[in-house]
């Protein structure tokens, strides 16, 4: 379309609505402006679907443009009633611009029908992206690589933010609004901006000194908080988020072996770790099921952090479409393949500590993968009670199952997900000292506990993990 490089021929548009689904935060992570201006407009467009129907039918649009497709009609009214007002050229843009008046006027008659003031409340909770959805804050993590906390907050600063400090209660962050901004109140390195706020453009974001990543997608790589030197697996690892944050963490000294699947994901991912000036990592298009443990490559493993592929139904801000809600089918096959991958992980012969993530809220894609594990593990792992501030538990799906961490919208303002931190027993476990602060303060008041079993007080070691 003229004006709109980016949007493909119109019966791709219907394929894109389908694919939608796909494509998910890290989309906007992609270099190529056009791709989040895509993902913008047909995200946005499937937002307000039934809206434009209503519009399009009152406006009887498709009745006085006979050459119009639907689909293409309903990219073309989001954008001018919706969007950034039609950004696009050339005679759809004209043809859109004869029916304004119109168009408009039905708008403004569906909002005193529905006795609503903003467009926002046109929508039905679902398709505004479900329960809690505006009110995520934009959180951005502070890349530690390349610069540091004061020096961010006096970038924003003269960017025109008010910085308020510290944040002492997630309602704090809840009211956060206008040009504000807070310190996370639990994680060390994060600021919080109101829900909208878009940084894709900012140069921190495009230099790699900020990330821009969910709190609660900040929680596997703080929690495994690998000691500076060890060498970590990020086991499905792009785009790439939490590699780049266990870098961080490791302080580029150690080695990150990453794998992934997906060779476009990956490529996205090696674009992402240099930006954020990573260094000591390898990263390969590998099944991590065909990685052998007994490979002396990985004899040094202490570290491995496990975030596989999920329903991913926690993600609030996903496009509403049947994968919001999979299948018994699919959730048995997913929950089939997180347990075997975190079995796998496991087997690692030097392994110490490993977080299990997912963004799923779905309790067989969670606490039952890390209750069926390691009851087949025996008593060689326990389940770490990490970050007991934590305000959201994991659901009672077996004795002890509240050490796990949870995480939605609605309780943490964040997207919904799920971390469970494991250890390996007896005098090689991990020694809570050779951890970094942020770990120390997570096992110091850690208990193991595991499936059937009654939490157990744990004693501290003076023991550095073998390296
Ligand atoms: C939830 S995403 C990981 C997100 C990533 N940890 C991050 O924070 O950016 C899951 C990833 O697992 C990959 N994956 C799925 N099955 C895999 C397997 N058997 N081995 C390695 N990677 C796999 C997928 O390609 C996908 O990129």
């Amino acid at each position: 379309c003229a004006g709109w490089p980016f949007l493909p021929k119109d019966q791709l548009i219907e394929q894109l609505y389908r694919e939608i689904a796909a494509l998910k935060e890290e989309v906007v992570n992609f270099k190529a402006e056009h791709v989040r201006q895509l993902y913008a407009l047909v995200a946005g467009t499937l937002r307000y679907s039934p809206v434009l129907e209503k519009l399009l039918a009152g406006a009887a649009l498709l009745q006085a443009e006979k050459k119009l497709s639907l689909h293409l009609a309903k990219v073309l009214v989001y954008d001018l009633l919706f969007g950034k007002g039609l950004k696009c050229g050339g005679r759809w843009k004209a043809l859109a611009r004869r029916h304004r008046a119109r168009l408009e006027a039905e708008l403004a008659r569906l909002k005193v029908r529905q006795k609503v003031i903003r467009n926002e409340d046109l929508l039905a909770p679902a398709q505004a992206g479900g329960p809690g959805a505006s009110q995520v804050p934009r959180y951005v993590r502070i890349n530690t690589l390349k610069t540091c906390v004061d020096d961010v907050i006096d970038f924003f600063k003269r960017e025109g933010y008010s910085y308020l400090g510290k944040a002492a209660s997630v309602e704090e962050l809840r009211a956060l609004s206008g040009k504000k901004f807070l310190l996370d109140l639990h994680l060390p390195e994060l600021l919080v901006f109101p829900p909208q706020t878009d940084f894709h453009d900012n140069l921190l974001y495009t230099s790699g000194h900020i990330i821009l990543q969910d709190k609660a997608s900040c929680l596997p790589a703080f929690l495994l908080s690998p000691a500076a030197g060890s060498h970590v697996i990020d086991a499905c690892a792009a785009p790439g988020n939490k590699t780049s944050h266990l870098a961080a963490i490791l302080k580029n000294k150690g080695q990150i072996f990453a794998f992934d699947m997906d060779a476009k994901r990956l490529a996205t991912m090696n674009t992402m770790l240099m930006r954020a000036g990573v260094t000591g990592f390898q990263l390969a298009q590998q099944d991590f099921l065909m990685v052998d443990p007994g490979d002396p490559k990985y004899s040094k493993v202490a570290y491995i952090l496990l975030d596989p592929s999920c329903s991913g139904s926690g993600m609030v801000n996903r496009v509403p479409t049947a994968e919001a809600a999979p299948s018994a089918e699919r959730l048995q096959a997913l929950a089939g393949f997180q347990r075997k991958v975190l079995s796998h992980a496991l087997s690692f012969p030097a392994l110490q500590r490993l977080v299990y993530s997912t963004c799923s809220l779905h309790r067989e894609e969670n606490e039952d993968v890390v209750g069926a594990v390691l009851q087949e593990r025996g008593s060689a792992f326990r389940l770490v009670h990490a970050f007991p501030c934590w305000p959201c538990r994991g659901l009672a799906a077996f004795p002890g199952a509240e050490s796990c961490l949870r995480a939605s919208a609605a309780d943490t303002l964040t997207h919904g997900f799920f971390v469970a931190v494991l250890e390996r027993r007896g005098d090689g476990a991990a020694a809570s000292s050779s951890l970094p602060a942020a770990a120390d303060n997570t096992s110091r008041h850690s208990e193991g506990t595991e499936p059937g079993a009654a939490p157990k007080k744990r004693k501290r070691k003076k023991q550095r993990v073998k390296e």
